[in-house]
């Protein structure tokens, strides 16, 4: 088990590169799957926790994956199985992602269901309904859901009840190699739908209008596999932009790219952050004390939920009072008890939180309750008073490559150590030996 240990009061300078997005690469590996001739080559693939699971999930498919150096090929000539087990999907949702890749090339697949996570019960009807409407019968029993169809699934056209992310992705790969036309209406729009259509149309697939509300896709005999270079990660690109706004600081942020982070510049802007885009990335310049502004959660181009939490911290920072208001996911807010333990004033309202600004945050021991709560305690950490310590770190590896040594990189102190857990044996011990001191948790620095 590991702790970040943040030491605050560090203002944050120089530069920092952002990583291939996460939420790009996982659905580009699942429809990598489509590549019946040749492989796929997908570079600036981050070495995350996330990608790794998937890769396994690949693997157990019959795939062949090599990753190194952040670039991943996989070889999909040949598949040995449909079914994806409940070991890799349980780890991760995005697993689920294999489902249309796998119905539309084999006609027949089986995956564990994803479970619920912590921030929403999370369902998967969309993409079902897709599928059903492209005529697959879906059944469900003993944890796994099946996919079949009789033949080539058939173009259809289909509205989704919520422009979901996964669900435009899953229904995008599934009519790739469907017969006939598929018009999905009122799809999602974020720019991981327009890496992953750029991505399908590199293997010879027929997408079009990815990025507006209405998506296109003429299916095609076969796909082959291609070279692609991932987009980089707007979330991971916010997270920088918000450390560096709340410490104070003067942050170019390599690789930003501005047009996808247009809510949280402005946002920033409205609080009194300085933002310079370039070509190249996002200089955040905050040199005014911060303002109070409210936020509003929703699908893209409107405020990112995976943003939320980050913002939250920096509210925290700013004068005056803010409201958040979450319309993604029901319960994305179990950060705020976290911020609580370090002295922050927030009420939570339904599905807003009201939160008093210029908090004066007192290092604490807080978890991460999910990846982006992590990453906003560690934000809170750089001004709180005295030492943070954040645990939960597994959610957080799930989607920053290297936080620490960035963080550091820009001036920040923060470290992982690992802690041992408490073995029942030592509590034994220690309850036995009276007055002999056992220590519960040995601490070691991961660098010593
Ligand atoms: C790997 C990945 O890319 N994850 C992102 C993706 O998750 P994910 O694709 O799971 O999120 P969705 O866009 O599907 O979810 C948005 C909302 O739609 C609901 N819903 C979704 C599917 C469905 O069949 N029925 C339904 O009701 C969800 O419960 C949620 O309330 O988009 C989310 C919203 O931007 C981000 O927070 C996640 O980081
Ligand atoms: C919620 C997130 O990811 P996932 O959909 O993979 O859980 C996230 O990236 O913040």
């Amino acid at each position: 088990m590991s702790k970040f240990i943040v030491r605050g009061g560090k203002r944050l300078t120089g530069s920092v590169k952002v990583s291939g997005a996460k939420n790009s690469v996982l659905p580009i590996i699942a429809a990598s799957l489509l590549g019946e001739e040749g492989q796929s080559v997908i570079i600036d693939a981050p070495p995350l926790d996330d990608v790794m699971t998937i890769n396994k999930v690949l693997e157990s498919l019959g795939a062949g994956v090599t990753y190194r150096d952040e670039v991943i090929t996989v070889n999909a000539e040949k598949l040995t199985s449909c079914e994806a087990p409940y070991e890799w999907v349980s780890k991760m949702r995005a697993s689920f992602l294999v489902m249309g890749p796998l119905l539309t090339r084999m006609g027949h697949t089986r995956i564990s269901l994803p479970g619920g996570c912590a921030i929403g019960t999370r369902p998967i009807d969309q993409h079902l309904k897709g599928f059903e409407a492209m005529g697959a019968e879906i059944s469900l029993g003993q944890g796994y859901i099946e996919a079949r169809s009789q033949g080539r699934l058939r173009g259809a056209k289909i509205y989704l009840d919520v422009a979901s992310v996964g669900a435009t992705q899953n229904i995008m790969m599934a009519a790739t190699l469907a017969e006939g036309v598929t018009v999905l209406e009122n799809a999602a729009k974020e720019p991981e739908i327009v890496d992953l259509a750029n991505f399908l149309n590199g293997m010879g697939a027929k997408v079009r209008g990815a990025g507006t509300g209405v998506i296109r896709i003429e299916g095609v005999e076969k796909l082959s596999g291609v070279k692609h270079t991932v987009i980089p990660d707007r979330v991971e690109a916010g997270t920088y932009m918000a450390a560096a706004a709340i410490s104070g600081g003067d942050v170019y942020i390599e690789g930003a790219i501005s047009d996808h982070l247009g809510s949280v510049i402005a946002k920033l802007e409205e609080m009194g952050v300085t933002i310079h885009p370039d070509e190249n990335g996002v200089r955040v310049i905050a040199d005014r004390p911060l303002k109070a502004v409210d936020v509003k959660t929703l699908p893209y181009p409107g405020f990112p939920t995976d943003m939320q939490s980050q913002m939250m911290a920096l509210l925290l920072a700013s004068e005056g009072t803010s409201v958040v208001t979450e319309t993604v996911f029901e319960n994305r807010f179990m950060h705020v008890d976290e911020f609580q333990l370090m002295n922050a004033e927030i009420k939570v309202e339904g599905r807003s939180s009201i939160i008093t600004g210029n908090a004066k945050l007192k290092g604490a021991k807080v978890t991460a309750t999910d990846l982006r709560a992590g990453a906003a305690l560690i934000i809170a950490g750089l001004v709180a008073e005295g030492t943070t310590e954040v645990g939960g770190v597994h959610h957080i590896d799930r989607g920053y490559v290297h936080l620490a040594e960035k963080l550091n990189g820009l001036g920040a102190d923060i470290y992982r150590i690992s802690v041992e857990e408490p073995k029942l044996d030592a509590v034994k011990a220690s309850n036995e030996k009276v007055g002999e001191e056992v220590p519960l948790f040995k601490v070691q620095p991961t660098w010593a």
